[in-house]
């Protein structure tokens, strides 16, 4: 429960240029990899985001003490203790996993509570445990938390079953202080994936293949502290792309790189919506003609994210007929639609589809963001209803979006952050 809510004045359109913050899935691996250190790691660019926080109060917690600035953040690693994190914080969000691999390659041990962090249905941390066994540890489940032992780490093949983002990298974390080559089959290929290998290499590790589904680690002795910029947000991008496409009378997205936008930018322009892309920026102008409606599969990286899935079934509401909406990655990642429909959108879930029909005339109410991206989605519902819309329980919201409200309406939105009733 959250004791703040987002009250939205809809049906204002948006305009001007919105900048794109630093990634959500990049800081909260980043930041854990930091501990792998010797000395100090300076991470440019980095989200004002509550995981960020979060994970700033547990590395004070085991003796990393770290400033945070203007996006800049210096963490000290020189003295971080071997100390279990087993409750409080490690629950709020989902990365504190990688608190797992960064622990146990640096110390090769770790006790470290369940994480949280969006409640999509099941969320099995089964191939990040199987990662850590093939390295040497021994890991038991013990009252909520995770205990990882070993002697030594040694380099391992490890397929993974599924093409998981979070177990790609908490290997990734442990196996560049393992003895000998650790080969990753199977790897996931998120952009976030060659961020980390990019920042744990400039630290000195013998990474190759981060990006493609071979990952090659050679372990090291000893990792030193670095600088590194983070690259941009896709997930905060594409939720600007989308709300240009519904809103927009011209709206520029700045900081993003058009590479990691194929899949939304091509579903866009199926759509019916013109998107420019630049060096740095996504230029979406006014629309000119009505939406008509797609069909969607959420796929991993390079396809469709799962993370866009929620907010782009928003838009579906506004597109012309009927589109389906499949998600592969989480099958019941559609909590937003029950609240769209008390807005007055149309629409049914079926099996791990969601069938939408428009155009509907949204109308604004109370509805609850029940995980982040469902935020995002109710936040873009919201300036397209008619009315005021009062999204509750943000801080889901506030995980994961630095400055939505600023810089929304800096665009032209009215969206106040108020005591709740
Ligand atoms: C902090 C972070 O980066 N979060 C992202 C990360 O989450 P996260 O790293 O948790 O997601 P994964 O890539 O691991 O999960 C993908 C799929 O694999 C399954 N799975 C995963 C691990 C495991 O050990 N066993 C297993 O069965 C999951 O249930 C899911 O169906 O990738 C997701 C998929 O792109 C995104 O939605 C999240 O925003
Ligand atoms: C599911 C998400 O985040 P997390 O994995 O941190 O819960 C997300 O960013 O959409």
């Amino acid at each position: 429960m959250s004791e703040y809510v987002y009250n939205i004045t809809g049906g204002r359109p948006l305009s001007g240029t919105i900048k794109v913050s630093g990634a959500k899935n990049s800081a909260v691996a980043l930041i854990p990899a930091a501990l792998l250190a010797d000395s100090p790691v300076t991470i440019d660019g980095l989200p004002e985001i509550s995981d960020v926080h979060t994970l700033q109060r547990l590395l004070e917690q085991i003796g990393a003490p770290s400033t945070f600035e203007e996006g800049v953040m210096t963490i000290d690693p020189s003295e971080v203790e071997e100390m279990a994190l087993p409750n409080g914080d490690i629950k709020k969000m989902r990365a504190s996993y990688y608190l797992m691999g960064a622990m146990l390659g640096r110390f090769k041990r770790a006790v470290i509570g369940l994480p949280g962090g969006c409640p999509l249905g099941p969320r099995p941390i089964d191939q990040h445990i199987k990662g850590f066994e093939a390295l040497g540890a021994k890991v038991t489940n013990e009252h909520g938390s995770i205990y990882l032992r070993a002697d030594e780490l040694i380099g391992a093949k490890i397929y993974l079953d599924v093409a998981s983002v979070g177990a790609t990298i908490n290997i990734m974390l442990a196996a560049v202080r393992a003895k000998g080559q650790t080969i990753i089959e199977n790897a996931a290929k998120e952009p976030e994936i060659i961020d980390v290998a990019t920042l744990l290499s400039n630290m000195g590790a013998d990474i190759k293949g981060a990006g493609t589904n071979v990952i090659r680690i050679n372990g090291v002795d000893q990792l030193t502290g670095t600088r590194h910029t983070i690259i941009p947000d896709r997930i905060e991008a594409g939720t600007y792309m989308i709300m240009a496409a519904a809103l927009g009378q011209g709206v520029t997205i700045d900081n993003v790189i058009p590479l990691h936008m194929e899949a939304l930018t091509a579903k866009l322009r199926e759509l019916g919506v013109e998107v420019i892309e630049r060096e740095e920026q996504i230029y979406i102008p006014e629309r000119k003609q009505p939406l008509q409606a797609v069909n969607l599969k959420t796929l991993v990286y390079p396809g469709f994210p799962t993370d866009l899935q929620q907010p782009f079934s928003v838009l579906l509401t506004q597109a012309e007929g009927s589109s389906v909406v499949t998600e592969t990655i989480y099958p019941a990642r559609f909590k937003q639609i029950d609240e769209l429909k008390r807005m007055n959108a149309k629409g049914k879930i079926e099996g791990n589809s969601a069938i939408i029909n428009g155009p509907a005339r949204l109308d604004g109410t109370i509805v609850r963001a029940s995980d982040l991206r469902a935020g995002a989605a109710l936040v873009l519902a919201g300036l397209l209803a008619k009315g005021t819309t009062t999204v509750e329980d943000i801080y889901h919201i506030e995980r994961g979006y630095s400055d939505l409200i600023d810089k929304l309406n800096a665009l032209g939105a009215d969206i106040r952050r108020e005591k709740k009733n």
